[in-house]
């Protein structure tokens, strides 16, 4: 499996420079920890990982070779599972995940649908349409994405949020398979999340001109982004049919 990079990245959100000259490097096997204060620009670097935002400046490469140079040959590495649910309210459980795996160009989505509902420990819920599962059913119906429409990649925005203690360490295993398998992992998190032998970015170092980081007065000054998203803030990044 190639080896993912970023190269002095520099991410502006609306008119506040969120991180610059940041670099990373994430290998087979390899699991990267983002961690900072909230507004550092955690969530924000896994969307620019994940091709949904633009740095202003600094490149992606897989293997040296530029992201914008092969944008198709990215996503297909990638299984980006946002911190805001995209589960459908009027599709069952195992429809909304169905979708995700034909998405990712499974043979058998509604097989693979219910193989990871299994394997995230909520089988009971493949009929339960989205609307009536739990904030902990919605979260584990997200990270079954993971294994529904696979990729070498998975980006992770808070993915242990709303998990009950079982949950985590079930999480924490599907990460410890995937990464033997070669599989590579970045997620960012507030509490303690199990990636032994893996590496830790913070944030907090790469804001602007050196300073640490410290929270402005809440003023975004309306304008729109100077560099815009190219999906909306919601999880999935796709809305489901
Ligand atoms: N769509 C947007 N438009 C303008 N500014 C944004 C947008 N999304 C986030 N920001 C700003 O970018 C900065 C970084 O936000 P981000 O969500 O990346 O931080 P975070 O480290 O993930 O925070 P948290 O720990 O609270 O989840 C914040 O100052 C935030 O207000």
């Amino acid at each position: 499996m190639p080896v993912f990079t970023g190269t002095e990245l520099t991410c502006l959100r609306g008119d506040r420079l969120v991180f610059t000259g940041l670099d990373f490097r994430i290998g087979p096997g390899g699991a990267l920890v983002l961690l900072g204060p909230n507004g550092s620009g955690k969530s924000s670097l896994l969307r620019v990982m994940a091709g949904l935002l633009k740095p202003i400046r600094g490149q992606l490469a897989w293997d040296g070779v530029p992201v914008p140079e092969d944008p198709d040959g990215h996503r297909a590495q990638v299984q980006y599972v946002g911190h805001l649910d995209a589960v459908k309210p009027v599709l069952t459980a195992a429809e909304n995940l169905a979708f995700w795996a034909a998405l990712a160009g499974a043979a058998d989505p509604a097989a693979n649908a219910l193989a990871a509902l299994d394997r995230l420990g909520v089988p009971h819920i493949a009929g339960v349409p989205g609307r009536y599962l739990s904030a902990g059913q919605k979260r584990r119906l997200n990270l079954a994405r993971l294994l529904a429409a696979p990729a070498a990649l998975w980006l992770l925005d808070e993915p242990t949020v709303a998990l009950d203690r079982a949950a985590i360490a079930l999480f924490e295993g599907l990460i410890a398979e995937h990464r033997a398998e070669g599989g590579m992992v970045v997620l960012s998190t507030h509490t303690d999340i199990a990636t032994p032998g893996g590496d830790e970015l913070h944030l907090d170092e790469f804001a602007p001109y050196g300073e640490p980081y410290a929270e402005d007065d809440g003023a975004e000054g309306g304008e729109p982004d100077t560099a815009p998203d190219l999906a909306p803030d919601t999880a999935g990044e796709r809305a489901a049919p």
